[in-house]
This record gives C-alpha cells, structure tokens and sequence, in this order.
C-alpha cells in the first residue's frame, strides 16, 4: 500500500466504495435510478456514459457532498458523507483551469492544502513537510515547488491537485475528466503516471469520456446512463451492447487508440 493511512480499522474484505440500490434525483427529476456498484482497494475504474448521465453527480456522492434519495453509498465501510470517511478520498475536479489561475498560491503551498484537514490549529510539523516533499516528487513537480499555480500548464496543474492528496495520505482519488485541456503528450503522462499510482496500490475512481483512455489504462469499467449499464472488465465493454444501449446509436462516443 503506499498510502501512510494504517489500515487496521478497515477489514482487508470491505469495498473502497460500495454504492447500494443508488437513487437520486434534482427536483423531481431522477439523474441515478438504482445503482449498485463494488469497488475494491487497489481497482483503476473508469466510469464512462454520455453527457448528462450522472457520473459526476455519482462522484458527488462519493465525496459525500450529497446525499442518495435512496439506497446508500459508502467509503471503507462508513457512509460517505461521515467525517472520516472524506478524509480518506483525494479529489480533482474537472478542468481546474479558471479557478487554479486565480489562486495566488505557489504548487507547495497547494499541496500543503492536504495537510490542513489534520493541521486546523497548531504548526506545520517536520512530518507534514515531509509529506509534501514526497508527494510533490513521485508526481514529478518538486521543481515547481515555488512557482506560482496559475502559471503552470493544464496538465501540471492536474499534477499538483493530485499530490495534495497524495500529501492528505488519501486512500482513494477520484478525478473527474481530469484532461480536458491538456495537450495529447501531457495527457498521456498523466494517465501513465494514474497507472503508477494505481500499480502501487492506490484505488482510483476517473470519469472519462474517452473510452480509449478506460480500455488502455483502467482495470474495470462501469458504463452509466441513468442505470449502471455494465460494470466489468474493459476488454469486454467493448465487446458488448452496454456501450450501444447506453450512448444510443446516434450518440458520437470518442474512441482514441493509444
Ligand atoms: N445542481 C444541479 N441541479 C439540477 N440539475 C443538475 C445539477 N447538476 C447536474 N444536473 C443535471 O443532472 C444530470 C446529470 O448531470 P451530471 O453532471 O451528473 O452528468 P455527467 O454524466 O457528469 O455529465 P457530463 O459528462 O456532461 O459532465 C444532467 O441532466 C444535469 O443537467
């Protein structure tokens, strides 16, 4: 595992993420209709579906920043909207162009940001900078450390999101199209670099709309539109009807070989 978190209060069977009879809607209007989907430590999912069909709102209740109409969603074995359970997943938003160009902040001052959830009050320890430093290197921007965020490049930036929470000891990151924006040879290092992550051992949670990316680089696939239309392995998405039925034959669906 190359997480810091010690593992003991998580039974080695539980999901990273158990999503149960999911169903939710905005208003009266359903956006997820009875979801069920297992994600086990150490799994490279990519979500997939068309627009509108609900996996960032599935990621929002991940993150516990909603909640489920009905059926439940959990995080290692407690509801995702508990305290402890958030501090366990690492988020990076889709395109965090606009709001990353405005904050003047420098990469180590953002990738510090993991440490605050343990660090409200008191000095920053010789540990939390350690962390930092860490996190900062095995993502490749340590030389970037003092440069400010906004001046970076797309891909970079995706970079520095994802060591803040390598440096929060996340146990999970959950990215949410997390290339848009950056350029064909950055994109493919940071996939490469998800991989590597995910090989060590990190549970990763990516909403692509590229369904080259998830067949190259995911160990299972879940295709949504409204319901879970299939959840497997990648080569045999692609071998089925999921992906005709849930995008519609009318539907463009972006194929990219690597
Ligand atoms: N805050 C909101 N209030 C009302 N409707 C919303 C809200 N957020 C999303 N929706 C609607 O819910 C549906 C699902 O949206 P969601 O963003 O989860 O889909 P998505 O699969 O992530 O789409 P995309 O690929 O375009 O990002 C869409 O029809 C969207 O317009």
């Amino acid at each position: 595992m190359m997480s810091g978190h010690e593992s003991t209060d998580t039974p080695a069977d539980e999901p990273a993420v158990s999503v149960a009879n999911v169903t939710f809607g905005y208003g009266d209007r359903p956006v997820l209709e009875d979801v069920s989907i297992d994600v086990e430590p150490g799994t490279f999912l990519g979500l997939v579906g068309p627009n509108g069909s609900g996996k960032s709102t599935l990621l929002e209740l991940l993150l516990g920043l909603r909640r489920p109409d009905e059926g439940t969603v959990q995080l290692f074995g407690e509801p995702a909207h508990a305290f402890a359970a958030g501090d366990r997943i690492g988020y990076v938003p889709q395109d965090v162009t606009t709001a990353a160009r405005e904050m003047p902040m420098t990469v180590r001052e953002v990738v510090a940001m993991g440490r605050y959830p343990h660090r409200l009050v008191g000095r920053f320890s010789r540990t939390d900078r350690r962390a930092v430093d860490e996190a900062m290197v095995r993502v490749g921007i340590d030389d970037l450390a003092s440069r400010r965020i906004g001046r970076l490049s797309g891909g970079q930036r995706q970079r520095v999101f994802i060591a803040r929470a390598l440096a929060s000891e996340a146990d999970l990151l959950a990215l949410d199209e997390p290339t848009v924006g950056v350029d064909a040879e950055s994109r493919e290092a940071f996939y490469d670099l998800l991989s590597e992550l995910n090989a060590a051992g990190m549970t990763i949670v990516l909403i692509e709309h590229d369904i080259g990316v998830v067949t190259t680089y995911a160990t299972e696939t879940a295709c949504l539109n409204r319901r879970l239309h299939f959840d497997g392995a990648p080569e045999e998405f692609v071998e089925t009807d999921a992906l005709a039925q849930a995008y519609g034959t009318d539907q463009h669906v972006v194929r990219h070989d690597h």
